[in-house]
């Protein structure tokens, strides 16, 4: 018989911390990314409610998955910034790991995407000032996520951009290092990556850049309806902007889907950029704009 998606045989339905005594009730469950499954955790006595992201210990037996789960924990809980998901506590039990983190009730923008298809060019505006600003800190602090794609940004009750799931993320550890190996498979894949010449930043930028052509077009750059031709389209940045999207849109995009990464500008110099810097961003969304274009007037 086949195993339900929310399958939830090993996960008790409270869910106790034996390192504080706190305890957890396991509510809805969200859907699942990689090893991991998301329910709604409330936490007994206070109601407070998180995301919880849950993994069964039956994933973690290679000595390598285990340290990609502590690499991904010791590094979200290092981090405090407006635009990352907060990371609260974890915690083990006999059969699984649990990551309690900051619960975005308005889901990703990938389920934005998949109702709007492209935005206006001042939500567009809106929405990548903040992944930029989180993006920046991660950058000061010499980390790349590696894997920013729209259901890695999660969207809180006032629509502010929250960047999660640090399952690919890095830290750089000398100045000019260019990491050759990544274990997984990011989304928006930079070609450096792909043809093992090494990466850094310069990878979380191209990903960035998929994001804001994906946003303004309705459609990532470079789907094709294989892997591998998408692959080859990535290796030989084979994409088109189409003529409606604005002048300094497309030079933002072009600036940021460079080849070579080194030709690529930094986090920082985009939210300098014409497009960042000319013309309205605002500065709240109403939740309308999860279904309905806005009218700015
Ligand atoms: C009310 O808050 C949420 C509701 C829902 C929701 O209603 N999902 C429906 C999907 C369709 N099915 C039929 C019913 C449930 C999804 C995410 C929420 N919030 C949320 C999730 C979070 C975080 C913060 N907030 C953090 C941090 N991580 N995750 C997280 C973790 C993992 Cl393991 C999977 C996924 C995940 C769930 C589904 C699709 C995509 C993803 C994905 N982005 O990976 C998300």
């Amino acid at each position: 018989m086949s195993k339900r998606e929310d399958d939830a045989s090993t996960i008790p339905e409270t869910i106790v911390d034996r390192n504080n005594g706190f305890s957890y009730i396991r509510r809805r469950f969200f859907g699942k990314g990689g090893f991991a499954k998301c329910y709604e955790l409330e936490k007994v006595g206070s109601g407070v409610i998180y995301a919880g992201k849950i993994v069964s210990k039956t994933l973690l037996m290679k000595e390598n998955q285990k340290e990609k789960m502590a690499q991904e924990i010791h590094i979200h809980r290092s981090l405090e910034h407006r635009n990352i998901v907060k990371f609260y506590t974890y915690f083990e039990d006999t059969h699984n790991v649990y990551v309690l983190l900051e619960l975005c009730r308005r889901r990703s923008m990938m389920e934005l995407h998949k109702r709007r298809k492209a935005l206006t060019e001042p939500e567009v505006r809106y929405f990548m000032k903040q992944l930029l600003e989180g993006v920046s800190y991660l950058h000061d602090l010499k980390i790349i996520h590696r894997d920013l794609k729209l259901g890695n940004l999660f969207l809180n009750d006032h629509l502010e951009v929250k960047i999660g799931d640090f399952g690919l993320a890095a830290k750089i550890e000398y100045s000019g290092q260019r990491k050759k190996t990544v274990c997984g498979t990011p989304n928006y894949i930079a070609p450096e990556i792909l043809t093992k010449k090494g990466h850094s930043f310069e990878v979380d930028v191209w990903s960035i850049g998929c994001i804001l052509y994906t946003l303004l077009v309705g459609r990532p750059p470079f789907e094709t309806s294989s892997l591998r031709e998408t692959y080859n389209r990535i290796k030989k940045c084979e994409f088109s902007i189409p003529s409606h999207i604005s002048e300094n849109a497309a030079a933002m995009v072009h600036s940021m889907l460079m080849p070579d990464p080194l030709q690529r500008p930094s986090v920082k110099q985009l939210l300098r950029s014409d497009f960042m810097t000319i013309g309205y961003c605002p500065r709240d969304l109403p939740p309308s704009i999860l279904t309905t274009a806005p009218r700015f007037d």
